[in-house]
């Protein structure tokens, strides 16, 4: 046979068995290189066995000591009436959850090599929410590096969403998203550099609000991506009701907080923007022209805007300015400024976990093979195209000094766009309903309505106002994308099979004004509720 007298020649047996070598040489290293990885990830797993068994036989003490009590509707209290039911001394309990750098505890990122490393003391947030009475009780798992929004990681796996098992609770803050969509928390904290506090609250249901970059303290955050100085991460809580969010960052927009941390500006929460009832003006969107929004992103504003029209409030069409440019080569190229080397070498010798493999695998090849298929996918699909551009990284620091001054061009080019209509806020669509597991990975474009506050560095935060109906769900028979791409693929299969899932709105305000954000977040929180629940 011809194939057997190829392989009796000398030189092609030489050539197999060196390339056997090959690769069995660098399975062996990257055996090698994971293998303290390897043996940390089950005594982080083991400490969790135990932390859950010695909360169990807590729990159980309790409820021995306490056979009366329930504790269901303590749980369910909104934070501000759990407050006053503790100031009036008719409750004493302790539980508020914080899932920042906390003494003594591992904020691990899902990297193996963030473990076994506790925290010497506590993040200024949790100094300032101790200090006035918070018990943090719990840390929430999260996706692996923070840079993907779903929620598993190799140590502790991946979390479900309770509203469906099959879909992602979202991320990065996922563990944060669906305790509190579980009645298992009342308030809790998360970071946003791409919508991972905005993602999880409106996968799960609950309400959160990502602050103007440098309002809150980051001082203390374990992240495994730090030193962005455009594209910026953000702090911020989520809680099942605005009213908890607003009476966190009450709590937290103190002179305490600017004197442990002073880089903060001193700028204590304003009650009179917050409570004030003035009618809007609300600028909104359906649609950012870049994500064809799901049928039920795209009711949840028509109905919402409604809502806030019979209201009172004066509601005017707006549109975004340059969405596909924002998205590709402000957003993402400030995120993979450095060409993802910096999260490249945090998951150095670590396990990639599933969520990650896309972009961390393309992200590890040479730049010139990422311009190669930046070259080829331009004539397949465009926007994979950019994508590789991008991940290139901008090369030299004049190009990065460019790229923010081009983000800083844009922000102007956005407020002179809202100023010229004399808007007080904008309304746009979250991302919803919840994906399958999985599915983030592939429909990576997507995130386009949450980014783009990153980018412009905005207070923005979601609210739930409705649920997936039947008509939403056939009408995404109808569901082409605008760039009938894979990624508008990957979006339609990822939100499908969702009737009764959550859907948000994102509530939006200029720079520094989280408190009439908050405000409009309430507003629309009211509305919503009182036309469910008719008087
Ligand atoms: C052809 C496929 C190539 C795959 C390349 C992947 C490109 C990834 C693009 C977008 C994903 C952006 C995810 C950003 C998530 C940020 C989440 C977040 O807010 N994290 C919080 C934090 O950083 O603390």
């Amino acid at each position: 046979m011809p194939g057997m007298i190829w392989l009796s020649h000398p030189l092609v047996v030489l050539l197999l068995v060196a390339l056997l070598g090959a690769v069995l040489l660098g399975a062996t290293v990257l055996f090698w290189r994971q293998a303290p990885a390897r043996s940390k990830i089950p005594r982080a797993q083991k400490r969790r066995e135990e932390a859950l068994r010695r909360m169990a036989a807590l729990a159980e003490r309790l409820r021995q000591q306490e056979p009366e009590l329930d504790p269901k509707p303590i749980l369910e209290l909104p934070l501000e009436m759990l407050v006053q039911k503790m100031l009036a001394d008719e409750l004493s309990l302790e539980s508020v959850l914080c899932s920042y750098l906390e003494e003594g505890h591992d904020s691990s990122c899902g990297l193996a090599q963030f473990l076994e490393k506790p925290a010497a003391k506590d993040g200024v947030i949790v100094k300032v929410l101790k200090a006035q009475g918070a018990i943090p009780f719990v840390k929430t798992n999260i996706s692996q590096t923070l840079q993907s929004y779903d929620c598993s990681n190799p140590i502790y796996g991946q979390t479900l969403n309770p509203q469906n098992l099959k879909k992602t609770p979202g991320g990065s803050s996922g563990g944060e998203g669906a305790l509190l969509a579980e009645g298992g928390s009342i308030l809790g904290m998360g970071t946003d550099t791409g919508g991972s506090i905005r993602i999880p609250a409106s996968f799960c249901g609950v309400c959160g609000i990502r602050v103007t970059g440098y309002r809150l303290s980051y001082s203390g955050v374990a992240s495994a991506v730090k030193g962005r100085k455009a594209g910026i991460t953000v702090a911020g809580p989520l809680a099942r009701d605005v009213e908890s969010l607003a009476l966190c960052l009450r709590a937290l927009l103190s002179e305490h907080m600017h004197r442990l941390d002073p880089t903060t500006p001193f700028l204590p929460f304003r009650e009179q923007v917050y409570s004030s009832n003035r009618p809007l003006r609300i600028g909104y969107y359906e649609s950012d022209g870049f994500t064809q929004p799901s049928p039920s992103m795209a009711r949840a504003v028509k109905l919402t805007s409604r809502l806030l029209r019979d209201a009172g409030h004066q509601v005017i069409p707006f549109s975004v300015p340059r969405t596909e440019y924002a998205f590709f080569h402000l957003y993402q190229g400030t995120l993979f400024a450095d060409g993802g080397a910096t999260l490249l070498e945090k998951l150095q010798g670590d396990i990639v976990d599933p969520s990650m493999k896309n972009t961390v695998n393309s992200l590890r090849l040479p730049d010139s093979l990422k311009r190669f298929l930046a070259w080829i996918w331009k004539y397949i699909e465009p926007r994979v195209s950019q994508i590789f551009e991008m991940l290139c990284g901008v090369g030299t620091p004049k190009k990065l000094w460019e790229l923010h001054q081009a983000v800083e061009e844009y922000q102007q080019e956005f407020i002179a766009k809202w100023r010229s209509l004399d808007l007080d806020v904008l309304l746009s669509p979250a991302l919803d309903p919840a994906f399958y597991i999985g599915y983030p990975a592939k429909a990576n474009t997507s995130i386009s309505y949450l980014a783009l506050y990153n980018l412009l560095n905005f207070p923005a935060g979601v609210v739930p106002v409705t649920t997936v109906t039947p008509q939403d769900e056939k009408e995404l028979a109808f569901y082409k994308g605008y760039y009938r791409d894979s990624s508008d693929k990957n979006f339609l299969e990822a939100v499908r099979g969702s009737v009764g899932l959550s859907v948000a709105v994102q509530c939006i305000a200029l720079p520094w004004e989280e408190e009439l954000c908050l405000r409009f977040m309430k507003e629309v929180e009211t509305l919503v509720k009182n036309q469910m629940e008719p008087k």
